[in-house]
């Protein structure tokens, strides 16, 4: 793996857009051109500056935007089980402009990983809620926050349909958002407010959009991306999400920048941290710990002797149930790791639980398989 900025002259860099099958959609860096007759304008970091000049000699209109390429993985990067993500800065060779391919030779280092959904060098996330239709349901938003807190990037805390409540209401949250440690956008998609603030934020990032059903991202990410039903329409007709289509994830091009991908299905997030850290997914408490320390190091702020934390504050609760998940799956992993372990893990609209094993000879019918294999068994025996 090369380092971002010792990439030498000549090599191409790009981002992975989409990943289909074993074919990676590059979207080449800013600068980067195509040249009539099949050759390339080759813009680098280290030469930034010298094509801005040549640019400017050459036309004053502004570039066109870089072009994307549909690439392989070299056969060395498969041999050494290096993985290529969306997302992932990646160094291509061997551009054919016309046929727009190419190959990717090498991998840059991740800043960043998320699982689900799977993008490598996400800046941040983007969580919308809606201020009502549906309504605001402080849990699920906490719910929410907490997975999203849980990633290690920036989040930023979208409100829609602020057309629906008074100036008194939105107050009120915000209000009370502020406690929990957010200073949420108020947005309409529907009145056009607020929605050059929160392009702002989007520019030259890579963001995740992520939120319950029905507060209106599909709707933010098609302002956004004024294109993004045009081009994604002839697969989905809504983004590439929604019951018609399948779950892959894609990076979309804003027209200033940024790159943003939407997380179908995560309705309802999973919790799986450890109970030691789930404390510092909740900024308020967070800010509590940073100011002084509890007497026990394991403590888990439940009523121990010397707690900073202490259950004064709006979200304590929350952290209680949240805290009693986080014990129960690690008690599964516990068991998991065992091999007379007698959980097993069932995820159930997006939540785990942990059901009892059966065990295999009592209550398992046995598969026609090993039936078969049973009789040959006895067959060769009666023959011996
Ligand atoms: N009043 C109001 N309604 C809005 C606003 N933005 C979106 N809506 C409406 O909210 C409904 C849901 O919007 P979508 O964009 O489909 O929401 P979504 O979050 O993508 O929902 P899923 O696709 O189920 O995840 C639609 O009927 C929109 O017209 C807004 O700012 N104000
Ligand atoms: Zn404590």
């Amino acid at each position: 793996m090369k380092e971002d900025s010792i990439c030498t002259t000549g090599e191409l860099l790009g981002t992975v857009l989409a990943v289909q099958a074993n074919f990676y959609r590059v979207q080449l860096d800013q600068g980067v051109r195509s040249q009539e007759g099949g050759t390339a304008v080759r813009p680098y970091r280290s030469q930034k500056s010298e094509i801005i000049e040549s640019d400017s000699l050459l036309s004053p209109v502004p570039s066109p935007p870089p072009p994307t390429l549909l690439c392989t993985r070299r056969t060395r990067l498969k041999k050494i089980g290096q993985q290529v993500m969306v997302g992932d800065r990646v160094v291509v060779e061997e551009p054919d402009w016309s046929g727009k391919r190419g190959a990717i030779s090498d991998v840059l280092p991740r800043h960043s990983e998320l699982d689900r959904p799977a993008i490598a060098n996400v800046n941040q996330i983007l969580l919308v809620f809606a201020v009502a239709d549906p309504p605001l349901e402080p849990f699920q938003l906490s719910r929410f926050l907490i997975k999203a807190e849980s990633t290690g990037v920036d989040v930023i805390l979208c409100l829609n349909k602020c057309d629906l409540v008074s100036l008194e209401e939105k107050q009120e949250i915000s209000d009370r958002l502020q406690s929990w440690g957010y200073k949420p956008i108020f947005i309409s998609v529907q009145n056009h407010i607020n929605i050059t603030e929160v392009a702002n934020y989007l520019n030259h990032k890579i963001t995740v959009i992520a939120g319950p059903s029905g507060v209106g991202k599909s709707s933010l990410i098609n302002m956004l991306i004024p294109d993004a039903n045009l081009r994604v329409g002839e697969v989905s007709g809504k983004l590439a999400r929604g019951r018609h289509t399948t779950r892959h994830t894609e990076l979309f091009e804003m027209p200033n920048g940024g790159l943003l991908a939407d997380t179908p299905g995560f309705n309802q997030p999973d919790l799986n941290c450890t109970p030691e850290e789930l404390i510092y997914y909740f900024p308020e408490a967070r800010k509590l710990l940073e100011n002084g320390s509890c007497r026990f190091t394991d403590c888990l702020h439940r009523d121990e002797p010397g707690c900073v934390v202490g259950d004064d504050w709006e979200r304590y609760e929350h952290y209680l149930e949240f805290l009693n998940d986080a014990i129960s799956y690690q008690t599964f992993l516990k068991e998991q790791s065992d091999p007379e372990s007698t959980l097993k893990l069932k995820s159930k609209k997006g939540q785990n639980q942990y059901e009892p094993k059966l065990e295999t000879k009592k209550y398992r019918r046995v598969s026609r398989r090993v039936q078969v294999q049973n009789l040959q068994d006895l067959d060769l025996e009666g023959e011996e």
